[in-house]
């Protein structure tokens, strides 16, 4: 089966091409200000339109409140809105009634204890997504470059495709996909040139290199 891949905090209307020139299945915009890569929902709008019906929009969140998720989906009209903060399973059916999108939940992964999140969330979310848990003292819960060790994968079986992210790049994708078999991958940090900056040769040779698998 093809590897879905997401390419995530795009913000500029070349590298958003790149990566759907590129045959990215999900691009992500993301909302949340203490981002390198935060765009308010009216600008994320604005410059994804040009992916509809190409890939599948995502607007990454960190816990949300009502209003920014109406603002959200009333002007940027997601196909799924990635819940990235300390939601809770009845937060995310909430979050599905409010926004009419599908839901990702981001799961922070250090130890093999932290998947034991996923099985409640498992009945709660479209997709889930195994991200590593970011260093103490860090703003972001994500988009941070930090891998967890990918043979906690090893034998382990999920009602939906999963999301593998954190610190995958064009150097590291084949092997973390050797490793994990994940259904689907996410990659912010790892195609950018300086945090925030994505790089079009870099989201090519991701896309690529994870196709070549
Ligand atoms: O990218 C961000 O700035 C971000 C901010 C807040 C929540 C999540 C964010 N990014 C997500 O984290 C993954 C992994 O990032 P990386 O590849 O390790 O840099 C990214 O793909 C986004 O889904």
């Amino acid at each position: 089966m093809t590897t879905q891949i997401k390419i995530c905090g795009l913000t500029t209307p070349d590298t958003l091409d790149a990566a759907l020139d590129g045959g990215a299945d999900f691009v992500g915009a993301v909302v949340f200000p203490k981002s390198p890569r935060h765009l308010a929902p009216d600008t994320a709008a604005a410059l994804f339109e040009r992916a509809r019906g190409r890939a599948k929009i995502v607007a990454v969140t960190v816990d949300p409140d009502d209003g920014l998720l109406e603002e959200i989906a009333r002007v940027l009209r997601p196909d799924f809105i990635q819940l990235h903060g300390a939601e809770t399973p009845a937060r995310a059916e909430g979050v599905r009634a409010l926004t009419v999108a599908g839901v990702i939940k981001a799961l922070p992964i250090r130890h093999g204890d932290d998947f034991a999140a996923a099985d409640e969330w498992d009945y709660h979310a479209d997709h889930l997504m195994f991200d590593a848990k970011p260093p103490e003292g860090s703003v972001l819960p994500g988009g941070v470059g930090h891998s967890f060790d990918w043979t906690l994968l090893a034998d382990r079986a999920f009602r939906h495709d999963w999301f593998l992210a954190g610190g995958l790049n064009p150097d590291n994708v084949v092997e973390a996909l050797r490793i994990t078999g994940a259904p689907m991958i996410d990659v912010s940090s790892g195609v950018e040139s300086a945090p925030g900056v994505k790089d079009a040769d870099r989201i090519a040779a991701f896309i690529q290199n994870a196709r070549r698998t």
